[in-house]
């Protein structure tokens, strides 16, 4: 992904960008299923289907905590959001309520961060 994003002179535009675009995410009327971690003991089977689970608030620790001079952490926020979004497909039915908001959500980010990023 890093040279899918243009090359940036400097990384701290991008940092600012992605927590314009994880605020954006968070505040979309269809992120309700995405801003905690899915509680593994409330969904069955959701811990052995889903190998690596992803929410808005740990993507959001994850880019508090990242070191601003590693330009890896541009990469890890598009492959994390992503994650979110295969997770959602791949446990849930494309007609239901959750697969639906992953759908919907996944086309608003595809939208924002190429309008944003690249
Ligand atoms: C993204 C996702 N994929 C699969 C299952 C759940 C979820 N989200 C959780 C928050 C969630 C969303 C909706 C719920 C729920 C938990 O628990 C039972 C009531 O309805």
């Amino acid at each position: 992904c890093a040279k899918k994003a243009k090359p940036h002179k400097d990384d701290k535009k991008d940092l600012a960008t992605c927590r314009v675009l994880l605020a954006e995410l968070e505040t979309h009327q269809d992120a309700w299923p995405f801003l905690k971690p899915v509680d593994l003991k409330a969904v069955p089977g959701y811990r052995k289907v889903i190998k690596k689970p992803m929410d808005f608030s740990t993507i959001r620790e994850k880019l508090n905590n990242s070191q601003q001079n590693n330009e890896l952490f541009l990469c890890t926020f598009i492959i994390d959001v992503n994650l979110v979004f295969d997770n959602c497909e791949r446990f849930n039915e494309d007609d239901s309520e959750i697969g639906r908001a992953g759908h919907n959500m996944r086309r608003f980010f595809d939208k924002r961060w190429t309008e944003l990023l690249q």
